[in-house]
């Protein structure tokens, strides 16, 4: 059996058909293609042909994947070319789906695997790449305990690290060839894996506590000392470890928490947006924010820090905010609530006259007695803004802010062509999922996807861009502010959001600001004369270049 050539086994490098006569002559490859030397438009044509072919998204999730690990140029011309539609694809919701099958469907894979049985394999598991201290912009990590709004998927949830890079690359253009997905296999919860025959990763519980901690430090430490200028993305960790890791480093190490930090910053964005609608300021919100968890605090932490930038006292900001979450309101009368919780708690007395049900104090009790003028949810339970809790929130308020943002779309606690009458057409309305846009009575309501997707990319572009040493608020608030600034409101139902078909765009716009803010700030290390400029030069574009030589 002839051996596959090396120059078609790099994926970062292989043209395939593409390869002119001389590149085959000189890599070796003669004999080895059939003739015709295609363009790369002709290969993306063929392979988009293909793609329409598959009969699910999850067979064109397999496809797209198989795709990116023979040839990345092609793959991403077909990502950025048909961004809207592939999106939903490679990345939320169908990457749910994939994980839920990963182990079953198991093909090569591009991550590196860490597992908390092998510490003294952390070092080597990095050093086997090959790669120098500089060569390494961007590492995504996920330890799956939390993915999307599915649970546990323990070494499943590699995938998500690399559909969180393959956003990075399509929407901003960092290089593909730069960046890492790591999966943090410390053992899953999940009994399903655990009883499954051909679930490949740890076979035991979650390990917790100083063992857990130190398996982080031993990642941080490693991956900061071997790739010094890399930016560290944490996905879907449980809410605890996802704050306390932020904490514990975010002002020593170059560390981002998409799901606290991105996605608040996501929200704040339309926020800002909707009040353009509304004409209110942040400091006379009032927020309902319905699953006290990572993304949810986090959500609260953005919005509480605008009403403070708009004039109010910590205090004040926090007294605007109320949690509910499993056991109802969130009071400091509650025992064993978590830290990311306890911050938000509600003095009890101001909930005396609230109704309960079965003792506690429900959403739709919350809705009616706060009359919230913003209401998220990311609770991962589906159909928990109910009509009557979408009344009265509507009855409280002329134009109330509705967010419900639980992902994938099994999770989605309300969809907007529900919402959307049920408000009267009152409702300003962003999803974590794409959705089609809902006509009702006469105007067409454009629903902007309020997913961290849609500002991550940005973010870490203006990072590497100013070679920022932190992650700080400034540098999200930019980033927030220039995602609200590229949509206009003006029209009755327009998007909070800028579209995803432009999200190229406006992830340079972003970055821009973001590397700005980070000079700003002090946190850069290089200071371009030209931002805009080394934007666009920093940007990889899914083209083939100059002819390969030897
Ligand atoms: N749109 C976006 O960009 C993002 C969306 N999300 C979504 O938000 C959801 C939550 O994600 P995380 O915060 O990471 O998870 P998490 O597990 O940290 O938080 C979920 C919270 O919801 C609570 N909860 C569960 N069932 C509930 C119920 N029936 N009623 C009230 N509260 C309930 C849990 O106790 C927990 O506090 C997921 O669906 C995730 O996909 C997360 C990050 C970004
Ligand atoms: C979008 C995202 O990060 C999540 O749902 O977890
Ligand atoms: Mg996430």
């Amino acid at each position: 059996m002839a051996r596959i050539p090396t120059a078609l086994r790099d994926p970062l490098h292989n043209r395939g058909t593409a390869f002119t006569p001389a590149e085959r002559a000189e890599l070796g490859l003669t004999g080895r293609l059939p003739s015709a030397v295609e363009t790369l438009d002709q290969q993306a044509a063929r392979a988009y042909a293909q793609l329409g072919r598959q009969p699910t998204d999850l067979a064109k999730y397999i496809y797209l994947d198989t795709l990116h690990d023979r040839n990345e140029t092609l793959y991403f011309k077909l990502l950025v070319d048909h961004l809207p539609e592939l999106l939903p694809v490679v990345y939320d919701p169908t990457v749910g789906e994939a994980i839920q099958q990963w182990s079953r469907d198991y093909r090569r894979s591009r991550a590196v695997y860490l597992s908390i049985d092998r510490p003294q394999d952390v070092a080597a598991s990095f050093e086997n790449l090959g790669l120098g201290s500089e060569d390494v912009d961007l590492i995504v990590a996920s330890d799956a305990q939390q993915i999307l709004g599915i649970g546990d998927w323990g070494v499943n949830g590699t995938d998500i690290s690399i559909g969180k890079l393959a956003v990075y690359t399509a929407a901003a253009g960092i290089h593909p060839g730069r960046v890492l997905a790591v999966n943090l296999d410390v053992g899953t919860d999940n009994q399903l894996l655990l009883n499954d025959p051909m679930y490949l990763g740890n076979r035991h519980a979650r390990t917790t506590g100083q063992a857990y901690d130190d398996f982080i430090e031993l990642y941080l430490s490693t991956a900061t000392e071997l790739f010094p200028r890399a930016l560290l993305h944490f996905e879907d960790f449980g809410p605890a470890n996802a704050r306390r890791i932020l904490v514990d480093n975010a002002s020593t190490r170059r560390i981002f928490n998409d799901d606290l930090q991105g996605t608040g910053a996501i929200v704040l964005a339309a926020v800002l947006s909707a009040l353009q609608v509304t004409g209110q300021p942040f400091a006379e919100q009032r927020l309902v924010v319905f699953g006290a968890g990572t993304a949810g605090t986090g959500m609260a932490d953005q919005i509480s820090a605008a009403m403070v930038r708009d004039g109010l006292t910590p205090e004040q900001a926090r007294a605007r905010v109320w949690l509910v979450d499993e056991h109802g309101l969130v009071t400091d009368d509650m025992a064993g609530l978590p830290e990311h919780q306890s911050a938000y708690a509600r003095p009890a007395e101001q909930a005396r006259d609230f109704d309960r049900v079965d003792g506690e104090i429900d959403l739709l009790s919350t809705v009616r007695q706060v009359r919230p003028t913003i209401l998220i949810g990311t609770s991962t339970a589906h159909g928990a803004f109910t009509r009557e809790v979408v009344e009265s929130l509507c009855a409280g308020v002329d134009r109330p802010i509705l967010l419900p943002l639980s992902n994938p779309t099994s999770r989605i606690e309300v969809l907007p062509q529900q919402a959307i009458p049920w408000s009267g057409g009152k409702a300003l309305m962003a999803t974590g999922i794409p959705v089609d846009p809902v006509t009702y009575e006469g105007t067409t309501h454009t629903i902007g996807q309020a997913n961290n997707a849609l500002l991550y990319p940005g973010l870490g572009l203006g990072t590497v861009v100013a070679r920022a040493g932190r992650i700080t608020d400034g540098m999200l608030l930019a980033a927030a502010k220039a995602v609200a600034d590229q949509t206009d409101v003006s029209e009755p139902g327009a998007s909070l959001l800028p579209p995803v078909r432009n999200l190229r765009a406006s992830s340079a716009a972003v970055a821009v600001a973001v590397a700005a803010a980070a000079i700003q700030e002090g946190v850069a290390t290089t200071e371009p004369d030209n931002l805009v400029q080394a934007v666009q030069d920093a940007m990889w574009q899914p083209t083939y270049g100059p002819p390969v030589t030897r």
